[in-house]
């Protein structure tokens, strides 16, 4: 099933429904706020509060720049809005835009590890805006104001940035502004033209598109060739109806009054106003190989498969993240406050502006890694029409804009606290970023290539209906749920699915034609083993699990996911007394836990009870192989209490033979032990042991039995806030993952897809 159209399309849709369950499941919203002290003891509470607290108190007091040190303002930004202009939507109010701001703010976490809260602030009246914001500035080291209409936001922002001395930068101008700046230096060199006899008609006069023709005239196209456009038409000198000072400093000489007139021969169109603004006619009068950035969120002023019906000479962009070319604030505003807020800036100014397009012009020219062809549908971009501007999961994004916004910091003169090294700065932003999406995203990109048919085999539970539907809808193959038709719509329609979409389909086992066959096949692998035919005949009709289980064996289906009502051993049991161990391999489970920046596999965290030293050299062979077809050259530490025989002991003996084993076996991957886990995962501490053959920190843990396994990996997460994705059932000659028992919808996608993708 193909992921994408003709026109780039990817195959991502959703309902109206689930995008409210998307924004309700769990927690409401899209964000939380958690510690990061100890607040335990009667000590924590000291030092955290009276009296510790005093200490800070007076040392910020005593000097302003300690609040850096001491509180969270330098990593603190405040996304603040009064819902006047919420993306193309209109002026739906403060409380309505704050899905929006939510938004917003887990931007800036997951894109550039910047903190964030969103604040609505419910007026209209420009003065009370200004007078709510300004006195915030001891809280936060930056302000993103966001979604405030025209002219309003132009005097909300110059008041501020006067009042306020830490960087208040409105998005939807600026944000916007660079972004579309960078596709535009991109797309006029690729189309050949000079900025000095282009001409742009920018639709849309206000926050976003006043910002857009500012910045493209700063970069050098001159402002006779220029024309503005908003809801009266053209913006021409001496018209006098919906008219405010900025919108006439733009105002032009010209006999076009429509957009239809200005866009004759046009070479750029700017679209920063509303839904299908830009028509087919207009495109068609645009001069050869136009330019067409149509921004209005969340649906664009022309699609792309509607410039495509027309015209094939278009570079085509969009504000949107299922089409080639999102031009979207979301590429800028996380990177530049990082480069803010890491050299303490006072502003956002002109030259720090203009170093982010241009990083972001020149990235997008550059060879793209993996990560990036994951996020692209699969297919790996090249610099051309259809990529004229880095996607946003580009992981080269925290290491490359920061840095240039921090040097024109610097360089400006706005940076209080410059960075002296700027590699060291570098590889810190590179650790910033989040692990988890970068291994999902490789593995879904590569499912979507060869999207697989996957059975759910619980099919009449809610999260797995939901997990099928969005399995589906992520093109990423077809989904089998297995139950009752009845029951599993009903349950669907409590759960706001829609089933009634291709590659969604329902299969009752005991209504099926291949019950006598499936049958049969458990029988013949189970008759030797205390079962009789009809015993086998039950647990096909009345097991999911073993039906799912038969049809992967079978080949009707290539993987299943299953476990969210069973016992993880109780299933596995089932699943393997219908599929063999993988010749060659043993099954074992490993557990990816991620947390700050670092991704371990650790293993056996399902299978083995207490591995013998023979096991425990299997098992770091299968961990080694998992990890490296997750993306990870393996360093695997055979962890155990001692350290290189320290204290001696007989359980360290087992770990000690293991590591013997495989330097018998002259395995390919690098390994060593038998050591603890802090010496496996902190280099300061391997340095004690220079003969140690680790070449850095251990990122595959092999444990020593499955209980120390399974405690720490749950400990990790209970108490380490990592996020610890498994375990991963590996070594089966088919695929298929169990997931704990009440996983959550999002849980079973991510197995599924790792089901389809094959670990083994
Ligand atoms: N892709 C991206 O990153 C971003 C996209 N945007 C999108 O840009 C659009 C505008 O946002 P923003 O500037 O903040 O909003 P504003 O409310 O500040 O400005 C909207 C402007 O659009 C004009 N407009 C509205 N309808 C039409 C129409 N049919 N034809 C011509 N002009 C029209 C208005 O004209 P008038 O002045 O006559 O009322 C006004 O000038 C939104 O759709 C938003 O989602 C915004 C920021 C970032
Ligand atoms: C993307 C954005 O900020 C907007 O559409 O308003
Ligand atoms: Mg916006």
């Amino acid at each position: 099933m193909p992921a994408t159209d003709k026109t780039g399309k990817s195959g991502v849709s959703f309902t109206e429904q689930e995008a409210l369950q998307f924004h309700q499941q769990g927690r409401p919203g899209k964000l939380e706020i958690s510690p990061t002290k100890p607040m335990a003891t009667q000590r924590d509470l000291s030092l955290a509060y009276s009296p510790g607290v005093a200490v800070p108190v007076k040392a910020i007091a005593e000097d302003p720049s300690r609040a850096f040190d001491y509180t969270t303002r330098g990593n603190l930004v405040a996304v603040i809005s009064n819902g006047t202009a919420i993306l193309g939507l209109g002026n739906l109010g403060a409380l309505a835009s704050k899905p929006v701001m939510e938004g917003k703010a887990v931007l800036f976490k997951r894109f550039a590890d910047v903190d964030s809260i969103d604040l609505e602030v419910d007026t209209q009246d420009v003065d009370a805006f200004i007078n709510s914001v300004r006195y915030l500035g001891p809280s936060f080291g930056g302000i993103n104001l966001e979604d405030i209409k025209a002219p309003d936001c132009f005097i909300i922002e110059s008041r501020l940035r006067e009042l306020m001395d830490i960087p208040v930068f409105h998005d939807d101008q600026h944000g916007t502004a660079i972004i579309a700046a960078a596709g535009m230096i991109n797309a006029l060199h690729l189309t050949g033209r000079d900025m000095k006899t282009t001409k742009v008609v920018c639709n849309g006069a206000g926050a976003a598109g006043i910002a857009c023709i500012e910045l493209v005239k700063a970069m050098g196209i001159p402002h006779e060739n220029v024309i503005l456009c908003d809801t009266k038409g053209v913006i021409y000198k001496g018209r006098e109806e919906g008219m405010n000072q900025w919108k006439s400093a733009h105002a032009v000489e010209t006999s076009a009054r429509s957009l239809y007139d200005a866009l004759k021969g046009a070479d750029v169109f700017l679209g920063v106003s509303v839904k299908g603004a830009l028509t087919e006619d207009m495109v068609r009068a645009m001069a050869p190989n136009p330019i067409i950035f149509a921004m209005a969120n969340p649906d664009p002023e022309i699609t792309p498969e509607e410039v495509a019906a027309i015209r094939e000479d278009a570079i085509v962009a969009t504000g949107r993240s299922d089409y080639p070319n999102q031009v979207n604030n979301v590429l800028g505003f996380p990177y530049i406050f990082r480069g803010a807020l890491d050299v303490h800036a006072t502003t956002i100014n002109d030259a720090m502006k203009v170093a982010c397009a241009q990083a972001l012009a020149l990235l997008a020219r550059e060879e793209v890694p993996d990560e990036v062809a994951a996020a692209y549908r699969g297919n790996r971009p090249k610099f051309g029409p259809d990529y004229i501007i880095p996607v946003p999961f580009d992981p080269r994004l925290i290491h490359t804009v920061p840095p240039a916004v921090a040097q024109a910091a610097m360089e400006s003169g706005v940076a209080r606290k410059p960075i002296v090294d700027m590699a060291t700065y570098r590889n810190q932003l590179s650790a910033r970023r989040d692990p988890v999406a970068g291994t999902l995203q490789r593995i879904f990109s590569k499912v979507r290539q060869q999207p697989k048919r996957v059975v759910f085999a619980e099919g009449e539970e809610e999260p797995m209906i939901r997990a099928a539907a969005s399995y589906v809808s992520q093109g990423l193959g077809q989904a089998i749920l297995i139950g009752r038709e009845d029951e599993i719509r009903e349950a669907a329609g409590t759960a706001g699915v829609d089933l009634n979409r291709p590659g969604i389909s329902i299969l009752n086992a005991r209504l099926s034609t291949k019950n006598q066959d499936y049958a049969e096949f458990l029988y013949g692998r189970l008759q030797r083993r205390g079962y009789l035919f009809r015993d086998c005949q039950r647990l096909v009709n009345n097991d999911r699990n073993y039906w799912g289980a038969i049809m992967v064996a079978r080949g009707d289906a290539d993987a299943m996911v299953t476990g969210i009502t069973r016992n993880y051993s109780v299933v596995l049991d089932t699943v393997h007394n219908c599929i063999d161990t993988k010749p060659g391999h043993r099954v074992i489970g490993v557990s990816l836990a991620l947390s700050r920046g670092r991704t371990v596999l650790v293993a056996d965290t399902a299978v083995i009870d207490m591995p013998t030293s023979e096991e425990l050299a299997d098992i770091a062979e299968e961990a080694a192989h998992v990890a490296r077809r997750l993306g990870y050259e393996p360093r695997v530490a055979m962890l155990a209490y001692s350290t290189f025989g320290h204290p001696s002991g007989e359980r360290s003996e087992r770990v000690r033979e293991a590591v013997k084993i495989l330097d018998r076996r002259r395995v390919d991957f690098e390994y060593d032990g038998e050591m603890g886990a802090d010496i496996a995962l902190n280099m300061d501490k391997m340095a004690a042991y220079p003969f140690c053959r680790l070449s850095g920190p251990a990122n595959v843990l092999v444990m020593p039995a499955f209980h120390s396994a399974s405690i720490s990996t749950k400990m990790l997460q209970e108490l380490g806030g990592s996020t610890v994705i498994g375990p991963l059932l590996v070594g089966l000659d088919k695929p298929v993952q169990i997931v704990p028992m009440g996983a959550k919808d999002s849980d079973i996608v991510n197995m599924a897809a790792i089901a389809a993708y094959n670990v083994t």
